[in-house]
Parts: C-alpha cells; structure tokens; sequence
C-alpha cells in the first residue's frame, strides 16, 4: 500500500512536471521570421536575445542544387502548416535559453564553447544541415550535405560524423517532444557509404516514449530516396527536474 502510495504520486510529479515543460523547449527564433515559419500555436517559443545571432540553417552558397530543393520542399510544407524549420546556432546555450530577459553571456558572441556541429568558420567545408519538426507526427527530418573535412575512407564521409548526424536530428526530435535530453544509447548499421560532398536526407521518428525514455529511430536516404545509406535506432533520457 505504502509503495503504491510513493509510486503514485512520483507518478503525479512527474505528469505535473512533464506539462510544465515546453513542447519545443526554448527555441529561439528571429523577431523577423517570416510567419510561415511559426510553430503552430501549440508550440511554446521564446525569443532571441541577440539579434545579431546567426541561424546556421538557412541556405548559404555552399548548398548542392539537391541540398536547395529538399529545403525548398520542406519550407513549402512548413507553409502548410504541417513541418516547422528548426533554427541552428553554433552555441548550444543559445537553443537551451529559458526565457529573452534571462539571457545568459553564454549566448553572446564572447563565449568560447562551439556546438561541434557548427565549430568551422567556412561554410560548406564541414556539416551543412538544416531540421525541420513535425508535431502532429514526431518527426524530425535532416537535410544534410557532407563537407570535405568530414573524410573518412578516401571520398567519403567519416562513420563518426554520420554518427553525429543521427545524433543530431534524433536528439533535436527528442528535445522538441520531451525538453532537455541526453543521448544513452545510439546503434547505427551502416548500409552503404555517403560520398563527400553529396546530400542526404534523415528521417527520424519517435518509436515510443515510456516515462524518461524516449526511443527513436533513424533512416538515412540519398536525396532522391533511392538509396538507404543508414539504419539507426536510439534511446535518449529526458533530464531529471534538477538538471
Ligand atoms: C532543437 C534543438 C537543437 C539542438 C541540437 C543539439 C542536439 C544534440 C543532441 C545530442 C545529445 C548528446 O549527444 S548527449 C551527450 C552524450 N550522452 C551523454 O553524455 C550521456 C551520459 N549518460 C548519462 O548522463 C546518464 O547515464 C543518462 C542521463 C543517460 C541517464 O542517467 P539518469 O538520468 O540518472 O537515468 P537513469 O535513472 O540511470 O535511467 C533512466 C531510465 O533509462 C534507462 N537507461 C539509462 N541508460 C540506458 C542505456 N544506456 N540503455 C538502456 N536503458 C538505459 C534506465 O534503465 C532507466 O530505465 P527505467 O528503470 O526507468 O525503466
């Protein structure tokens, strides 16, 4: 009887809790987003504190034809409603601030930490990528060109950056549905190779979410989908309260 007493009500704390936390936790998106580009209103956003904040995911010369159409596809579903485009900032700080008036240093220009997949200066040379989320679905989709730093076998792309990719977009899928999370279990098969220089598309899901643990799944095709370059699954843990 005591037990289920206690298990009840962490139960409750933790429904308490979960409703408390931001469907799409603290993202920050530029006062001149065009409306298109809005989360439907059951998203809860913040504000950028500093306008002068780069969003790496908009489209820069060194995108492929491919890379440019796929973002096109997915902008023009955004419109519709269905798909909302996740900004990128090379601080990881600057996606996690609670609120605009709580803006840490860490999100201004002075601070020395990079997010890894945004720590080269020159566009094109190493991860490009953009995701884009689906509430209705849990979905997060990743467009993803391969840069030449990103060499693993000669010509293609390195097993640890694809690695990170998946990371990357099933981790940003996590976080738009559950908040905070961290990566506890990530398995990759590597079906065939991703040239350098060539763009993907990753399309991730969430299988099932029971309490702190949310499992996802990855798949990652050539840009015209004939060709399944990777198969992933993962299991990320939502942070405790206190974290
Ligand atoms: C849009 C934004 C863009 C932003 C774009 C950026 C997105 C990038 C996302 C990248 C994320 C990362 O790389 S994170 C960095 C890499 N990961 C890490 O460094 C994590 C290191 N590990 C840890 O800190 C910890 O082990 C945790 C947090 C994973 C779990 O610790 P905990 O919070 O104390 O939880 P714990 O009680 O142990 O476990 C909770 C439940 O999960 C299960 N569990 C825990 N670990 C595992 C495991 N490896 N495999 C199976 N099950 C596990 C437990 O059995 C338990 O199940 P039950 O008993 O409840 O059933």
């Amino acid at each position: 009887m005591f037990r289920c007493s206690v298990r009840l009500i962490k139960g409750l704390t933790q429904i308490t809790w979960l409703r408390e936390q931001p469907v799409l936790p603290n993202l920050l998106y530029r006062r001149s987003v065009p409306a298109a580009y809005l989360p439907s209103r059951a998203l809860r956003v913040t504000w950028p504190c500093a306008e002068e904040v780069k969003d790496f995911s908009l489209p820069n010369p060194s995108w492929s034809q491919n890379m440019r159409n796929l973002y096109n596809k997915y902008m023009e579903l955004s419109q519709q409603g269905s798909w909302i485009r996740l900004p990128s900032y090379n601080v990881t700080a600057t996606h996690l601030i609670g609120k605009a008036e709580q803006c840490p240093d860490s999100a201004k220009p002075q601070v020395t930490t990079r997010l890894f997949t945004r720590n080269l200066d020159v566009e094109g040379l190493g991860f490009e990528y953009v995701m884009f989320y689906n509430q209705a679905e849990l979905r997060t989709v990743g467009i993803f060109q391969a840069g030449p730093y990103l060499e693993g076998p000669i010509g293609l792309t390195h097993g640890g950056a694809i690695a990170t990719i998946v990371d990357t977009t099933s981790g940003a899928c996590a976080i738009c549905t559950l908040g905070k999370v961290k990566t506890a279990n990530l398995n990759i098969n590597y079906r065939s190779p991703i040239t350098l220089g060539s763009t993907v598309e990753v399309q991730c899901r969430v299988d099932k979410i029971e309490g702190r643990k949310i499992f996802m799944s990855t798949e990652i095709r050539s840009a015209d989908s004939q060709v399944l370059h990777i198969e992933a699954t993962a299991l990320f843990i939502q942070m405790k309260m206190s974290e």
